[in-house]
This record gives structure tokens, C-alpha cells and sequence, in this order.
């Protein structure tokens, strides 16, 4: 099985980031840029993290026009991303023209939507006008992003069992919110363990604060992998 561990790299600056780059290896992890760091350091981090042998999940959360959206995914894939990510609230045309351009690319990354965001609650989208608990709206969204031939979301782990029986076993799920067994939440709503989202059907757990924040990160990734086994 491919490493299911992708450490988000929540840095401020690329050198905070290569240097958590240096304390682990390509064996053990594949790595996320996000906002942050992406506006920060740009296309040449991405390209450092290659050529250390990283994995890199570009995860810029892409919701425009689908026009614009179809440039950004083409760009990402450019770069040689090994994945990329547009938000599925973006729609049916947005989703296609993103998945039309990965196909389009030379190096086609995996394209991948975020359903509902593992900080949102049912409070918080009823607070915004929508009817539905985020459980439903995450399998309406999925539906949709399968149904536009992407390969997969960016979901909890809470709905990953279901979205597994859902949409098969190639089907990317993609499951933020993770935390060790008694760590703190921080402003995540839906967390959930390494083991149990594994258990459930997660193809990637992506961990941030778990892993950059622990006093040893490659200790904290070795306690991953060690559960998992
Ligand atoms: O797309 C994501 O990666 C993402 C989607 C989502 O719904 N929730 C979510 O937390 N993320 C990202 O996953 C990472 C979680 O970080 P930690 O909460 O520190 O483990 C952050 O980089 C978020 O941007």
C-alpha cells in the first residue's frame, strides 16, 4: 500500500518547512502546501520538496470561475503536484473543466474536492442557510464530485466508512481532523484517530499540528505508522 500519511506543512516561511522537510524522510510521509505557505514561498518550496523526494499534495482549495479554476489545476499539475484540490461547492462545470485540464496535463496529479470543511459543524452551516447536516451535505457533494470523474474528496474521517460503501474502493478519501488518542482538537470540529480512520476506509490522513508540532516529528510519525500496522 502506498504511505497513507500526508504532513501539512502549516509554516509561515520555507525554511521552517524544509527544515521539517530534513528531520523526516519521503518514506514515511508525502507532504501538503497549503495557503500559507504556498502565498509565502511559491512554486520553488514545491519544487525543493520534489527534489528531496517528496510527494506533493498542492492544497490550494480552488473555488472560482470554471474558466480560472481550469488554469490553476493546469498550473498545479505543471509544477508536477502529485495531487491537487478544488472545493466541490465550486459545482458540476467548475469540477469538470478542473478534471478536463488534469487530463489534458502531461503529469496528471490526482484531483481531488473538498466536501465540508472538518471545522464546520451542523451549527455553522445552519448559520450560513443550508438545510442539511454537514453528514449530508459531505455525500451530496461526494456524489456530485464522482459523478464529474474526480478521484476523490477531502472529507472527515467521521464519514469515511460511508463514503467508502458509497463510492467503491477507488474512490481517494482524503481525511484531515486527525489527532492522537487525547491531543487536543485545536479548532477542528470532527477528529478523529489515525487507527479509526484507517479502520474506516481513509485512503490519506493528512496531520499537521500532530506531527509539526511534537517535539520529535519523526517520533510522532513512526507512533503513527506503529499504530497503523
Ligand atoms: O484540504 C485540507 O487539507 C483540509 C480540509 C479540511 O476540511 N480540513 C482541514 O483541516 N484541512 C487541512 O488539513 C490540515 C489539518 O491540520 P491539523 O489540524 O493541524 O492536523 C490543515 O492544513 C488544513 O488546511
Amino acid at each position: 500500500m502506498s504511505d497513507p500519511v500526508i504532513v501539512a506543512l502549516d509554516y509561515p516561511d520555507a525554511s521552517q518547512a524544509l527544515a521539517l522537510a530534513d528531520r523526516v524522510t519521503p518514506e514515511l510521509c508525502r507532504m501538503k502546501v497549503g495557503k500559507e505557505l504556498f502565498t509565502r514561498a511559491g512554486p520553488g518550496l514545491v519544487e525543493a520538496l520534489q527534489e528531496r523526494g517528496f510527494d506533493v499534495f498542492l492544497d490550494l482549495k480552488y473555488h472560482d470561475i470554471p474558466n480560472t479554476v481550469a488554469g490553476a489545476v493546469r498550473a498545479a499539475a505543471d509544477l508536477g503536484v502529485w495531487m491537487v484540490n478544488v472545493h466541490a461547492g465550486g459545482g458540476q462545470r467548475m469540477m469538470e473543466a478542473a478534471r478536463n485540464a488534469v487530463e489534458a496535463s502531461a503529469n496528471r496529479p490526482l484531483l481531488i474536492a473538498v466536501t465540508v470543511l472538518t471545522s464546520m459543524s451542523d451549527e455553522d452551516l445552519a448559520g450560513m442557510g443550508y438545510r442539511e447536516t454537514a453528514h449530508q451535505r459531505v455525500m451530496r457533494l461526494a456524489s456530485l464530485t464522482q459523478d464529474c470523474g474526480l478521484d476523490g474528496v477531502v472529507s472527515s474521517a467521521q464519514e469515511a466508512a460511508e463514503l467508502r460503501a458509497a463510492h467503491g474502493e477507488d474512490f481517494c478519501l482524503v481525511t484531515p481532523g486527525i489527532r492522537f488518542a487525547g491531543d487536543a482538537a485545536g479548532d477542528q470540529r470532527r477528529v478523529v484517530t489515525p487507527r479509526n480512520a484507517m479502520d474506516a476506509g481513509s485512503t490519506y490522513l493528512v496531520m499537521g499540528r500532530s506531527i509539526t508540532g511534537a517535539e520529535d516529528p519523526l517520533a510522532a510519525l513512526k507512533r503513527v505508522h506503529a499504530e497503523l500496522a
